[in-house]
């Protein structure tokens, strides 16, 4: 039986070596992504990686977001918290995951770690989490950093370990719950409605799963991704790893903020088109601007009810990343209180969530028609990935350019496209290649 929540949080001082700070294995948060089971939430070197599970809660179903919301609450409520840094993510935290629907067969979940290490503004802190009557002291946190951020030697989990390929070990990509032909179908199919006025804007995604007899280097993928997309925020929760663009909702304090993404262009097709290429394409295209404006509307319609204050970009921006460019736009949003509260990120994922940029428009006739032609169980793929602390802020982003590690040998991989009037199948099919792309590189496949 678990007893009350206690959290120390310390400051380990700066990160940079050379100022006699933190060291990490491999130097930066990153580098703490040795365990292979690590939590993990990073972006630009900075972020949390947590290690262990003090406590969990799962759900399945509709009010899975409220359920976890009421869980975190209760856990909170009689918490023993000594917290010597107070900022957003310190002190008591919890990682998250969940389905993108309500019908899936994945057990969204709340994972409170025994040992959370982050980063901020250049500096480290760590915090020890308890759910089992002992108490975390100064001596422990430090003994438990050591622990599970110790170099170790396991195949994979070593920066010189190389995934699949490179390795020698033999890597496959094999098709998942659709072919590409079917899903193509699926494309057309889903244009026809459109075109009959049932429907503005449809999301198809689909999967493919990679094989590696060597196993998958999870801490390694994290590393690798970390490393190359460092404008994502790079998740990991236990079988879910990733590396997302999109950030549906960040609270912290009263200022709540997201990123909307939609609109995209393989860098490949860019590459030697000169500047300016990916501006006139996207920015100038009236098919990706329709399906931008689409996507910010619906976030900011579910936002508004929130908010004091909402600001969107008038004029989206090129976000230009390794493998594509995006046509995106911040919205940054003071958030009203509501009955003496300010809404806390798991009460605004439940309104916000699914967006248009992950289901479409209107969102239930896009989510039954998801539901017909897609012929796949998303589980926690586009749906919110991220973490919360105990003073209401946290990072939700979308479950993005990332996978779902099956097994010890297997990685399910999804990707997916708005679909509008004028859509082309063989082009969807080909953008869902350059979204696979972050995992592919990072699991060592060439394509
Ligand atoms: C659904 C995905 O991307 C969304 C986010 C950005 C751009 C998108 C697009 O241009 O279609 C998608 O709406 C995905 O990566 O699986």
């Amino acid at each position: 039986m678990s007893s009350r929540l206690r959290a120390l949080t310390l400051d380990l001082g700066p990160v940079d070596p050379g100022a006699g700070g933190t060291h990490f294995p491999h130097g930066g948060l990153a580098g703490a992504l040795e365990h292979p089971d690590a939590l993990c939430w990073i972006r630009r070197g900075e972020g949390h990686v947590g290690f262990g599970d003090a406590a969990r809660f799962t759900a399945k179903g509709p009010d899975r977001f409220i359920e976890a919301e009421a869980w975190w609450k209760q856990l909170l409520l009689d918490a023993d918290v000594e917290d010597e840094v107070r900022h957003p993510g310190t002190g008591p935290l919890a990682f998250g995951s969940f389905a993108f629907s309500r019908i899936s067969a994945y057990e969204s979940r709340l994972i409170v770690p025994e040992l959370v290490v982050g980063v901020r503004e250049g500096r480290a802190w760590a915090t020890q989490l308890t759910a089992d009557g002992s108490r975390p002291t100064r001596e422990s946190l430090r003994a438990a950093v050591g622990h599970w951020t110790a170099p170790r030697s396991a195949a994979g989990s070593s920066s010189a370990g190389k995934p699949g390929a490179a390795n020698g070990t033999h890597l496959a990509v094999r098709p998942g719950s659709l072919g590409e032909q079917r899903w193509m179908a699926a494309v057309a199919s889903g244009v026809r409605h459109i075109r009959a006025g049932e429907l503005e804007k449809l999301v198809l995604a689909r999967d493919v799963v990679v094989e590696d007899d060597g196993g998958i280097p999870r801490a390694l993928v994290l590393r690798r991704l970390a490393s190359a997309y460092r404008d994502c925020w790079v998740y990991g929760v236990d079988g879910l790893v990733g590396a997302t663009p999109e950030m549906l909702i960040q609270v912290e304090g009263r200022t709540a903020q997201a990123r909307v993404l939609a609109g995209t262009l393989d860098r490949r097709d860019a590459d030697g088109a000169g500047p300016g290429y990916a501006e006139r394409v996207l920015a100038g295209s009236p098919k990706q601007r329709h399906e931008h404006q689409i996507a910010i509307e619906s976030l900011t319609t579910a936002l508004e009810p929130f908010a004091e204050a909402l600001n969107a970009h008038d004029e989206p921006f090129i976000l230009e990343l390794p493998n594509v460019f995006h046509l995106a736009s911040d919205v940054k949003a003071e958030l009203a209180e509501i009955e003496g509260h300010v809404p806390t990120p798991l009460a605004l994922v439940n309104a916000l969530h699914p967006t248009a940029a992950v289901c479409g428009t209107p969102t239930q006739v896009a989510g039954e028609l998801i539901r017909e032609l897609e012929e796949l169980d998303r589980g926690p793929y586009a749906g919110p990935v991220g973490w919360l602390d105990g003073a209401g802020n946290g990072e939700f982003g979308i479950a993005l350019r990332g996978g779902v590690i099956e097994g010890t040998t297997a990685a399910r991989l999804y990707a997916g496209c708005g679909i509008v009037d004028g859509s082309s199948p063989e082009s969807e099919l080909a953008e869902t290649w350059a979204k696979f792309r972050p995992m592919l590189e990072a699991l060592g496949v060439e394509r």
